[in-house]
């Protein structure tokens, strides 16, 4: 994994997957220690259970070995053994019994210097000649203990053990001598060999069988004696040392064994050189070591199971005051209220802690600040968009209105006019124009002076507008001239209604320091639909015109 893909991952899954991994390396070296250090003292211990079982194995056999020597040589030591007949028969009696006694003698009995057996235990082979045979021949001189050996003369007399294995013997002889130390006669023993299988064998534990645990006999050159079945098959001589000690040794059969093996020792009457070997072979020897690898295994992957969560658990418990800060810190820029941070903290994060806690009062001392401030420009910027839009209604009402009578001035006109002519164009209805111009005004100017002019204009435009209604349209036309509009208009009658009504009202009227001035009118109904504006103009005009030759206060229609 690439450090900065590991950066992308949370805080507490950063710490899970730290801690995760040291405790898996710590529990996985651990246990490879573990495993290693039990594996050899699992070893030791099956080598040296093997080692001591052969150790006991050859004590036994050498010991039992020793015993029957030393019953021979005992026998044979025996004053005036051989020296009457009722000696030899009294002989007979001690060799029947032990061999009664102790059935690993398959003979016992006695040969003259010549080499005739004169005595033997229920009395086989008597009188037959025996100098041909090993034990006569070394026992004449010195005890004597043979070698293994087919049996010869025996081989008929006695039952085989086992149907598929020849009868074995092992001899034992020593010299029999007279007071004067000459010879008279050499004492001679055959000992079953399985006697000394059995012996080798008895050392082995109950389970041999299933765990596979066999003993071998070797003789000097390395050629298994025991079993019987392997003799001169197995061996493992060629290739290792013999040595006193449980070790690992591939046998002939290119089989692994764990082989504990101990050279018999060697003693003035005997010297064999056999070989006791115990043998199990690996697999099964330390097939427990499977088992318990694989339960180590399980353990281990388990315990690391254990691990992440327990890591898992222990990054959130490190990370829950980080956690608390972030927190904080995000509703720092969220929350104008004052942030709260966590009390209980460790030092470093306290002081953190602190910070955050002192920029959270600061940011909302000048949040609010700034909101007031907002607050007060938003009311700033109220009252200048309102005092604007005054300023500009002013503005546009000025630009409407006449400045001396506050009618509606001739640009204001146009456009009212164009409105309603555009509105008449389409609805077909007419809309109504008077077009007014004061009487003489010329002299109220000369007689009275162009201020009490300015004053008459202003007082004839309030009688107009007194006496439209508020729906009507009143603009200054002109300098002494003024226009009413009025939509809808059906008939001729109706203008010339409104026309009377302004003619009389102005007429009738006393204005100040002037006194009476009337005013001639001209109108027109116009059809948007049918004339132009400026058309209409034209028609109202002139309809004025015939209204001033006809003698002024007065109205025309056209
Ligand atoms: N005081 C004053 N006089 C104005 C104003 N505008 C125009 N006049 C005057 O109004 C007079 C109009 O005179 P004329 O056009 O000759 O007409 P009249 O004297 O009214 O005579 P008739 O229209 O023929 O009845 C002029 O003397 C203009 O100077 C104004 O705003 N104030």
């Amino acid at each position: 994994m690439k450090i900065s893909y590991f950066y992308r991952f949370s805080f507490r899954t950063q710490l899970a997957i730290t801690f995760g991994i040291v405790t898996f390396v710590v529990l996985v070296t651990a246990s490879l220690i573990f495993g290693f250090w039990f594996v050899r003292l699992h070893q030791a211990s099956i080598q040296n259970e093997l080692q001591a079982r052969v150790h006991a194995a050859s004590e036994l056999v050498m010991q039992s070995l020793k015993d029957r020597t030393a019953e021979i040589i005992d026998l044979s030591r025996t004053p005036d053994l051989l020296k009457s007949e009722d000696a030899i028969a009294q002989l007979q009696d001690r060799m029947n019994n032990k061999r009664a006694l102790k059935s690993e003698y398959a003979w016992m009995g006695v040969a003259n210097p010549d080499g005739k057996v004169i005595t033997a235990a229920g009395k086989m082979l008597l009188g037959k000649d025996v100098t041909s045979r090993d034990w006569f021949k070394v026992g004449r001189t010195a005890t004597w203990l043979g070698d293994v050996h087919e049996a010869v003369l025996l081989s008929r007399l006695l039952p085989r053990e086992n149907e598929n294995e020849p009868l074995r013997f092992i001899d034992i002889a020593a010299p029999v001598q007279n007071t004067k130390g000459e010879l008279i006669g050499v004492l001679g023993a055959h000992l079953h060999w399985s006697w000394v299988t059995t012996l080798a064998e008895s050392v082995l534990p109950e389970d041999a069988s299933v765990r596979e645990i066999q003993v071998y006999i070797l003789s000097r050159d390395g050629v298994t004696l025991y079993p019987f079945a392997d003799t001169g098959k197995i061996s493992f001589r060629q290739n290792e040392d013999l040595k006193n000690s449980a070790t690992e040794i591939v046998w002939s059969d290119s089989k692994a064994y764990v082989t504990a093996q101990i050279g018999l020792p060697q003693t003035p009457e005997q010297h064999l050189g056999w070989r006791v070997v115990l043998r199990q072979p690996v697999e099964v020897a330390y097939a427990p070591l499977k088992t318990l690898a694989l339960q180590m295994i399980v353990l281990t992957l388990a315990m690391a199971i254990c691990a992440a969560w327990l890591a898992y658990r222990v990054a959130a418990f490190v990370n829950a005051p980080i956690a608390l800060l972030v927190q904080a810190v995000q509703r720092l820029g969220v929350d104008t209220n004052q942030v709260d941070v966590p009390k209980r903290l460790p030092q470093e994060l306290r002081t953190l802690a602190d910070a955050i806690q002192i920029a959270s009062t600061d940011l909302t001392a000048s949040r609010q600040e700034l909101v007031e401030a907002n607050e007060m420009l938003e009311r700033r910027v109220e009252e200048r968009t309102r005092e604007l839009e005054l300023a500009n209604d002013a503005l546009a009402r000025q630009a409407m209105t006449d400045g001396l009578t506050n009618v509606a001035n001739r640009r204001a006109f146009d456009m009212k006019q164009s409105e309603l002519h555009a509105l008449s164009a389409r609805t077909g209805q007419a809309y109504g124009l008077l077009i007014i111009d004061v009487d003489h005004f010329k002299q109220v100017n000369d007689n009275y002076g162009h201020h009490v002019g300015d004053q008459v204009l202003a007082a004839i435009a309030s009688k107009i507008t007194a006496s439209i209604r508020t729906t009507d349209f009143v603009a200054r036309y002109g300098g002494e001239e003024f226009a009413v509009m009025f939509y809808p208009v059906t008939t001729p009658d109706e203008l010339a209604e409104v026309a009377e009504k302004l003619r009389k009202n102005v007429s009738q009227f006393t204005f100040s320091t002037v006194g009476h001035v009337t005013i001639s009118l001209g109108g027109c109904m116009i059809s948007g639909g049918s004339i132009d504006r400026e058309s209409g103009l034209k028609f109202a005009d002139g309809a004025l015109y015939q209204s001033k030759l006809a003698g002024r206060n007065r109205y025309t229609l056209a």
